[in-house]
């Protein structure tokens, strides 16, 4: 084996090891990245009742290790890395996209906690002029980017590993896509490079870093539309989150990311009041069912539908929806 492809396969392969997945031949549950809350006081939250293993023809998928009842909370997860929209920069906090009473000229955070949680990226951000990146971004009604030059500053900062989204699958790049993101990356660079952020800091941030992290950004990341209020019942929180078009940002997480798509999902993500989302199941699933969502406005007609997921996401879908022409 070459050095080349040696170095590779160590990187595909250490976020498995860190997170301790393999385990039986299957893909453990990421349990320290989730919880189920637990009824009983003082008992240790439960590991999800899911496992994550190899799908006949859609690559990994998550399955249901026990049933599941209609309703129930499946898990909950932290972001690995998440940005504010544009236009929820000032009403949101800055870490947790918690919506915020007052407008202000500036970021904000919610709590000390959220700025305590965000000292080391944020003070690797807060020294560098992105003017020029942000003007680029949205000028072109780009999103992804804003997480990427997050997590270069979480990088810098040493908050995360540079290889934190190496295990998450990528999408697949045209050549037009890649010169796109080659622009990105020059100017992302040129903004930090015209700062007091040290050259060694900096080390990780190659061209190929800012593609490969894009890229699985772009097939791996949420919207996250906040309910607005403490919806508990599955139906009200869906209507909530559309009529209030609460989009307030983006994020993307690590088990979340296994689920694969389906026009008619067994299971949902909602958001309640910050960025950290919970996992429900819509109806009852059964031990060995795979769990699903719907990456996309389900009500929309086949045609929209497979459109979206094509050029979105890079897949046609054969969902028993699309088959029977729903
Ligand atoms: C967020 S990832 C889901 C996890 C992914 N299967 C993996 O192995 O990491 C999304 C990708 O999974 C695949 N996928 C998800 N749902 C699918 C479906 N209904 N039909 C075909 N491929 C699907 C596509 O390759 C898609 O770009």
């Amino acid at each position: 084996m070459s050095s080349a492809m040696c170095l590779r396969l160590r990187r595909w392969v250490s976020p498995f090891k860190k997170l301790q997945l393999h385990h039986n031949n299957l893909l453990h549950p990421f349990s320290y990245y989730t919880t189920i809350e637990n009824n009983k006081p003082n008992q240790q939250p439960l590991p999800p009742p899911i496992q994550v293993s190899l799908t006949e023809s859609t690559g990994r998928g998550v399955f249901a290790t026990r049933r599941i009842g209609v309703g129930d909370l499946i898990h909950t997860a932290k972001p690995l890395v998440s940005h504010p929209t544009y236009s929820s920069l000032h009403n949101v906090c800055y870490f947790c996209l918690k919506k915020l009473s007052n407008k202000a000229q500036t970021i904000q955070f919610c709590s000390n906690e959220c700025r305590e949680q965000a000292k080391d990226f944020y003070s690797v951000e807060e020294r560098v002029d992105w003017s020029a990146y942000d003007e680029y971004c949205r000028k072109q009604g780009l999103k992804y980017p804003l997480l990427v030059k997050r997590l270069a500053c979480m990088v810098a900062s040493g908050a995360a590993s540079a290889e934190c989204l190496d295990i998450l699958q990528p999408a697949r790049l045209s050549t037009e896509m890649i010169l796109k993101m080659e622009n990105e990356f020059s100017l992302l660079k040129s903004c930090l490079m015209n700062t007091d952020v040290k050259d060694e800091e900096m080390a990780f941030l190659t061209k190929q870093w800012y593609i490969g992290v894009l890229a699985r950004i772009r097939i791996n990341s949420f919207r996250v539309e906040l309910a607005g209020g403490l919806y508990e019942d599955l139906f009200l929180s869906a209507v909530a989150s559309v009529d209030a078009e609460a989009s307030v940002g983006n994020a993307v997480y690590m088990l979340p990311s296994f689920y694969n798509h389906d026009c008619d999902p067994n299971i949902h993500i909602v958001w309640i009041e910050n960025v950290n989302a919970r996992l429900k199941a819509l109806r009852d699933i059964e031990q060995g069912e795979e769990l699903r969502i719907c990456y996309i406005d389900a009500s929309l007609d086949q045609n929209a539908r497979q459109t979206i997921l094509f050029e979105g996401f890079g897949f046609r879908c054969s969902c028993s929806r699309c088959v029977y022409g729903d």
